[in-house]
């Protein structure tokens, strides 16, 4: 007798709650911090809260609620679709295989395009907070060096690949939508950028000299989540699209200042004026989101619309 799956638990109570037509969604989307109004394009909306779902955790963060919404999104019949209202970070202490069950039990369902979406700091300068980085690689270095790598431990299924290659990890067919769609919505220019995301675990928020760190190291933004799900999307088979929404600026220009040099002007009588360093908050995050909420969710569901469904 072959063992149950571990997943049949939670696949059985979503199938008890869900009509059959929302039951194979075909694109899934998670929401970052302050972003799960993205969900909000969805129509015939059928939410299941993580509390009713073996296997998920409880997001604990401000700005995540704790549901996957089902529904559709599109003219006529529609695409169907679902949403992770909130995703679970390692730092909140759950485990890796926390972190990503909701991606398993994603591909488990038919999704086969994946949008994943996160609030981030900038790295890059000539990224302005409010910007939407479409990215293009990912620079993890918990994952590089470090126990955080979530394909580590015996291989998941025989059906997967030992070694996961991530070279292409970030499909070029959905970022390429990104920017039509953008067009398409006649969103400025400047509006939506490419970039490098970097992964570390929070939950500090980084130093000066960690944001120049990564910065020099070739990432344009940073932040505390996503990559776990990237890479797990990727051993499934699924095609992955990150947007990431630039909250605060991490590298900050002339802030960096020497308090020696401040306190020899001091001394020599000049007016001195002690640098103030700017501090970042998750309410700062949060309220970032709030404002791109609208063109955060008109691209997502503009990109699942333009999404070749055959
Ligand atoms: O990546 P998401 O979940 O969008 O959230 C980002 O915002 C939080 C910090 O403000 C961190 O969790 C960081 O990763
Ligand atoms: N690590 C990190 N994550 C973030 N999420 C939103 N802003 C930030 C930031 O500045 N740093």
């Amino acid at each position: 007798m072959t063992s149950p799956s571990p997943y049949a638990s939670t696949l059985d109570v979503l199938a008890g709650l869900l009509p059959p037509h929302l039951l194979q969604p075909r694109v899934g989307i998670v929401c970052g911090s302050g972003l799960s109004t993205l969900a909000s394009s969805l129509r015939d909306v059928h939410e299941v809260p993580y509390s009713a779902l073996d296997g998920f955790g409880k997001s604990t963060v401000e700005g995540h609620k704790s549901a996957l919404a089902f529904g559709l999104i599109g003219p006529g019949e529609g695409i169907p679709v679902v949403a992770m209202l909130g995703r679970f970070h390692p730092y909140e202490g759950h485990k890796l295989s926390t972190v990503v069950y909701p991606i398993r039990i994603l591909a488990k369902l038919g999704v086969r395009d994946l949008i994943i979406t996160n609030a981030s700091g900038g790295l890059n300068p000539n990224l302005a907070v409010g910007t939407i980085v479409v990215i293009q690689d990912h620079l993890a270095l918990p994952n590089l060096t470090g126990p955080l790598n979530p394909l580590l431990g015996p291989q998941t299924s025989p059906d997967h690949p030992r070694f996961v290659p991530l070279s292409d990890a970030y499909s070029t067919k959905l970022r390429r939508l990104a920017f039509l769609a953008a067009h398409d919505l006649s969103f400025d220019d400047d509006a939506l950028a490419e970039g490098v995301y970097a992964w570390v675990s929070g939950p500090t928020y980084e130093t000066p000299a960690e944001g120049r760190f990564l910065r020099a190291a070739g990432a344009d933004v940073v932040g505390m989540s996503t990559v776990p799900e990237v890479v797990v999307a990727k051993e499934e088979g699924m095609e992955v699209m990150v947007l990431s929404l630039v909250t605060n600026p991490v590298v900050i220009p002339d802030t960096y200042r020497s308090i020696k040099e401040e306190v020899k002007a001091e001394l020599a009588g000049k007016p001195v004026e002690l640098p103030v360093m700017p501090v970042v908050s998750h309410d700062d995050v949060l309220a970032v989101g709030r404002q791109k909420a609208e063109a955060m969710k008109q691209l997502v569901a503009r990109i699942i619309e333009m999404i070749p469904h055959v």
